[in-house]
């Protein structure tokens, strides 16, 4: 062990992507210390809750090439820790069948041979039942996608990262990090020494780059995670192999999506692909409900067995940034400095993925994919840089 660092690599935020950047980082036999600000498991960030998506069905190729690898990394980590982390149930993909994001979608799947199944009107109803499918809207399925037990999945990777000797300190909110050669993080609690340091830390990314000198062009969101009881107990139930769902357009606005019901009995998750903008650290704060609206109106429209108002109301945050990809860079002045940033509200699903690239930044290996698309010089004038 090197006298002047305590660990080689500092992860700073035990989310999803962080919990994986540290696995991958501890598999490569990197001594690594996980930060996280508030006690574990919490529900303040982005990665809490039962379910999340896990999907091939995009528009760009590369996230669809991304997951090919994606599905493969979740499998090994539920053999290797014994438990079960995903259910198929297929993806329903609606939307105006001639709009351009339904079609990107149907093209990336065909181009890439993902098995899919088209569905027509006359077979609509045999597939899909309890759902109605809206005029001039098209209809597939994304074949292998499903659910993914999210905190379970969470709870996985953090001890199998504890296992491979990797230590977690949550609790333990970072206060200062300061870059040069070693780089020091102060937390609540003391100060650590590492040769590199990554900053996943979802909607407070910016509070934790600010320190570094460097802002990304980030909105923090606020989704209102919407629970919608079954008129028929069951009807939309995971058992019965009901899909997820994502609508493409409605109302010509954003996307909606769905989980069949699982985590609360009787109750279906549908939810707005967006929210108004919020301070993580004062969410509960911001009431904005015209979202819930727009999912009552389509909830009534598009699925008869559900009661159209919703019966939970949960909170969720997400990071977007301009164009919605997510931000893997290192620090344009510190290469020791390797983030992952901006998820987007799609960014679980890869945290296998995601772990393996920024462990590949810090160790300085060329990634396993083309960064371009995820790299900081996209925004150009956007990022502020004071260095
Ligand atoms: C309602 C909703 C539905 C979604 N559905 C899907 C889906 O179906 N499929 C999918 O693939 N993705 C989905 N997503 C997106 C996905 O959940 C996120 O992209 C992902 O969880 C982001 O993880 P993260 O690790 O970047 O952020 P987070 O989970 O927020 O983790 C960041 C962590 O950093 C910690 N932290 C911050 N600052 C500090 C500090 N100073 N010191 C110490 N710790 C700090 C935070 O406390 C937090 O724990 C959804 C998101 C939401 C909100
Ligand atoms: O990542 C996903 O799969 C979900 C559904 C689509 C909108 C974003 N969140």
């Amino acid at each position: 062990m090197s006298t002047n660092v305590d660990y080689d690599c500092i992860v700073i935020g035990a989310g999803v992507q962080g919990s994986f950047t540290a696995y991958q980082l501890a598999k490569k036999n990197q001594r690594t210390l996980l930060l996280e600000q508030f006690v574990l498991p919490h529900t303040r960030g982005s990665s809490h809750g039962q379910t999340r998506i896990i999907r091939k069905a995009y528009q760009q190729d590369f996230y669809t090439h991304m997951m090919e690898e994606c599905y493969e990394l979740w499998a090994q980590l539920e053999r290797e820790a014994g438990v079960k982390l995903y259910r198929q149930t297929g993806l329903l993909v609606m939307g105006p069948e001639e709009s351009q994001g339904y079609q990107m979608i149907k093209n990336t799947l065909q181009k890439n041979k993902v098995p899919i199944e088209i569905l027509n009107r006359d077979n609509f109803s045999q597939h899909i039942p309890n759902v109605n499918l809206a005029l001039g809207d098209g209809a597939m399925v994304d074949i292998t996608a499903g659910v993914l037990y999210a905190d379970r999945a969470l709870k996985t990777v953090q001890r199998q990262f504890e296992k491979l000797g990797g230590v977690i300190r949550d609790n333990e909110q970072v206060t200062d990090v300061k870059p040069g050669p070693v780089v020091t993080v102060t937390t609540s609690a003391g100060v650590y020494r590492a040769k590199s340091v990554v900053v996943t830390a979802g909607p407070w990314a910016n509070r934790l780059l600010a320190h570094t000198g460097l802002q990304l062009p980030l909105t923090v969101v606020k989704i209102n995670v919407c629970y919608w009881k079954e008129k028929v107990p069951g009807s939309y139930n995971v058992k019965q192999r009901f899909p997820c769902f994502l609508l493409t357009e409605f109302e010509e606005t954003k996307d909606i999506y769905g989980l069949p019901s699982n985590e609360y009995p009787g109750l279906m998750k549908i939810c707005y692909h967006g929210g108004s903008e919020t301070n993580p650290d004062q969410r509960d704060k911001t009431t904005n409900r015209s979202d819930i609206d727009i999912l009552q109106r389509c909830v009534a429209c598009c699925f008869p067995g559900l009661v159209p108002e919703p019966a939970v109301v949960e909170s969720c945050l997400y990071t977007l940034t301009p164009d919605h990809h997510f931000v893997l860079d290192c620090h344009p002045s510190h290469s020791n400095i390797v983030f992952g940033a901006g998820f987007s509200g799609h960014g679980f699903k890869f945290g296998p993925i995601i772990g393996k690239l920024l462990c590949e930044l810090v160790l300085g290996e060329v990634p396993s994919y083309d960064l371009s698309p995820f790299r900081i010089r996209r925004f150009q004038d956007k990022t502020k840089s004071a260095l």
